[in-house]
């Protein structure tokens, strides 16, 4: 299977001297179509860290990012900016929504980026508001919608177009269970029309639904079917995924 994201040998270090944060630490990972992969670890351990530099949102100090086989290092900033709105699904804990855009121009926005007619775009984008069942709230605007339906639109907005590769940080945080598992029903659908997905949670039942978990301390990244990998991985090899 083609490997959609792979993290070579990546350190980040934030501040200097006396402030010096070594948030990733020589972290490898890769991640194929098809593939669910959750990351776990205790807060400051890096997890956030590891989904903005696999998502080209910032530079790792060293090592190398590929998307698709291709190498995010000394890629122009035009030609990054571009993998990233085309191929990159982001889900943020903040959502990111755009205060003075509605939901369906918030989700359509990444496409007519990307040229498409915006009639065409905002039909795409009423489809996808269908789909997480927000149709009667397409002319809303983020602050008139409720936390979760604001993720929603974050998610429909992240799988809109031909994204290849979905990071989620912490994508269930402000939705009921229930909602939670749709979210991830949908990440799921979408990987298993070929993207990858990367997840940051504190929630052992939504990374029971990934194929893999990869726990990071310190910024160093422990896979969890390595036996290093501590009695969390019991916890969660044990979880039945509910799919
Ligand atoms: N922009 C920054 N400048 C300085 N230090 C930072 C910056 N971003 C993150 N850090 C530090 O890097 C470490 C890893 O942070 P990160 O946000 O990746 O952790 P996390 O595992 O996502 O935490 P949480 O679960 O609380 O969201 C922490 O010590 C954090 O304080």
């Amino acid at each position: 299977m083609t490997a959609i994201l792979e993290l070579r040998d990546v350190t980040k270090v934030y501040g200097s001297g006396a402030s010096e944060v070594r948030a990733l630490v020589g972290l490898d990972l890769i991640v194929r179509a098809g593939e669910m992969v959750a990351v776990m670890g205790p807060s400051g351990s890096g997890k956030s860290t590891l989904l903005t530099i696999a998502g080209s949102l910032e530079q790792p100090s060293s090592g190398e990012v590929l998307i698709e086989g291709v190498s995010l290092t000394g890629l122009p900033a035009d030609e990054r900016a571009r993998l990233r709105r085309r191929r990159i699904g982001y889900v943020f804990q903040d959502y990111n929504l755009l205060p003075g855009l509605t939901a369906s121009e918030n989700i359509s926005l990444p496409l007519e980026l990307d040229g498409m007619k915006a009639r065409k775009a905002s039909a795409v984008a009423r489809q996808v508001l269908e789909e997480m069942d927000l149709a009667d709230r397409a002319g809303s605007f983020p602050d008139e919608l409720s936390g979760g339906q604001r993720q929603r639109v974050a998610i429909g907005r992240a799988l809109i177009g031909d994204r290849r590769l979905l990071l989620a940080d912490e994508p269930s945080g402000a939705l009921d269970t229930k909602a939670g598992e749709g979210v991830l029903r949908l990440l799921r659908k979408a990987c298993k029309g070929g993207a990858a997905a990367v997840m940051a949670t504190h929630d052992a039942q939504l990374a029971a639904w990934a194929d893999r978990v990869v726990f990071v301390r310190d910024g160093v990244a422990v896979d969890h079917t390595s036996p290093a990998a501590g009695p969390e991985s019991l916890l969660i090899a044990d979880a039945e995924p509910p799919r």
